[in-house]
C-alpha cells in the first residue's frame, strides 16, 4: 500500500495529475496540485493557480469550496480584483446568478472613479480604482481575488467597498497566506479560501510537494 501522500486524489497533492484529469476519489484541495508544475526555480515565490482553472472539474470544485462558508448568507454583488481574480470573481458571480464589479488597477477605467494606493507583495506603491455608480450604501458585497500574500491589495478593495458605504459580506481567495496582512483580513471578516490545514505551511513557504512530483514523473518520462 502506497503511503497516504503518493495516493492519488490525497489532499497532500505530492501526485501528479493530468491537467484535463481528475481523481476517482476527490479528497479536499485535490485540484491544487494541478498548479505544478513550477518552472521558475525551485523555491519561486509564487504559486500559479491559472493552470488549474483550465481543468473543468478543477474551476468547478473551486468555485464550490470557496463558496461553501457562504451558502447561507445574502450577497448583494460580486467584486473581482484586477486581473487574476476577474477569472474567479466572474465565475463566482455567474455560479451565484449576481452581477460583477471590477477593481481595477489605476488608469484603465473611463469614466469617474474612487482610488485607493496600496502597496503589494512587490513592495511597490500601486493603485486600485472602481467606477463610483455601482456601490451603494448596504449593499453586501463579496470580494473575490486570487491570492492574498501581505493582504495590501485586499485592503485597499475592503477600503473602496466601505468608504461608500458598501458592506465586505466576505473575501474569497484561494490562498490566505500566514502573513500580518492575511491574519488581519481573516481576523476582521468572513473568510473562505481552497487550501486544506494539511497543506498550509507549503502554501506558506510558497512551495508544493506536487512540484517535486511533476519533477520526478518528468525524469521518469524521459
Ligand atoms: O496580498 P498582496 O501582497 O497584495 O498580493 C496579492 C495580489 O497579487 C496578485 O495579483 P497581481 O497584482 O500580481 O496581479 P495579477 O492578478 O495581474 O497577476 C494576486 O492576484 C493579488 O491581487
Ligand atoms: N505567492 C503567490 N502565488 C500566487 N499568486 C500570488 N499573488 C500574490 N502572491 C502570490
Amino acid at each position: 500500500m502506497q503511503p497516504p501522500h503518493l495516493m492519488t486524489g490525497c489532499s497532500s497533492p505530492a501526485v501528479h495529475l493530468d491537467l484535463f484529469k481528475s481523481p476517482e476519489k476527490k479528497t479536499p484541495g485535490w485540484y491544487l496540485s494541478l498548479m505544478a508544475p513550477n518552472e521558475k526555480g525551485p523555491n519561486y515565490a509564487w504559486l500559479d493557480p491559472s493552470r488549474l482553472y483550465c481543468n473543468q472539474h478543477a474551476l468547478q470544485d473551486c468555485i464550490e469550496d470557496l463558496l461553501q462558508p457562504f451558502k447561507n448568507d445574502q450577497i448583494d454583488l460580486v467584486a473581482g480584483i484586477d486581473a487574476m481574480g476577474f477569472i474567479l470573481g466572474a465565475a463566482v458571480a455567474s455560479h451565484l446568478k449576481k452581477g460583477f464589479l471590477a477593481i481595477r488597477k489605476a488608469g484603465h477605467l473611463c469614466v469617474k472613479t474612487h482610488n485607493q494606493s496600496y502597496v503589494d507583495y512587490s513592495g511597490r506603491e500601486k493603485n486600485a480604482e472602481v467606477r463610483t455608480d455601482a456601490i451603494k450604501p448596504g449593499l453586501r458585497i463579496l470580494l473575490v481575488d486570487q491570492w492574498i500574500e501581505t493582504g495590501g491589495t485586499m485592503k485597499a478593495a475592503i477600503k473602496l467597498v466601505e468608504e461608500q458605504g458598501g458592506i465586505v459580506a466576505g473575501v474569497a481567495t484561494i490562498c490566505i497566506e500566514d502573513s500580518e496582512g492575511g491574519r488581519w483580513v481573516k481576523e476582521n471578516y468572513k473568510c473562505s479560501d481552497c487550501v486544506p490545514e494539511d497543506l498550509r505551511s507549503q502554501f506558506n513557504e510558497h512551495f508544493l510537494d506536487s512540484f517535486n512530483a511533476f519533477n520526478s514523473q518528468q525524469m521518469k518520462n524521459e
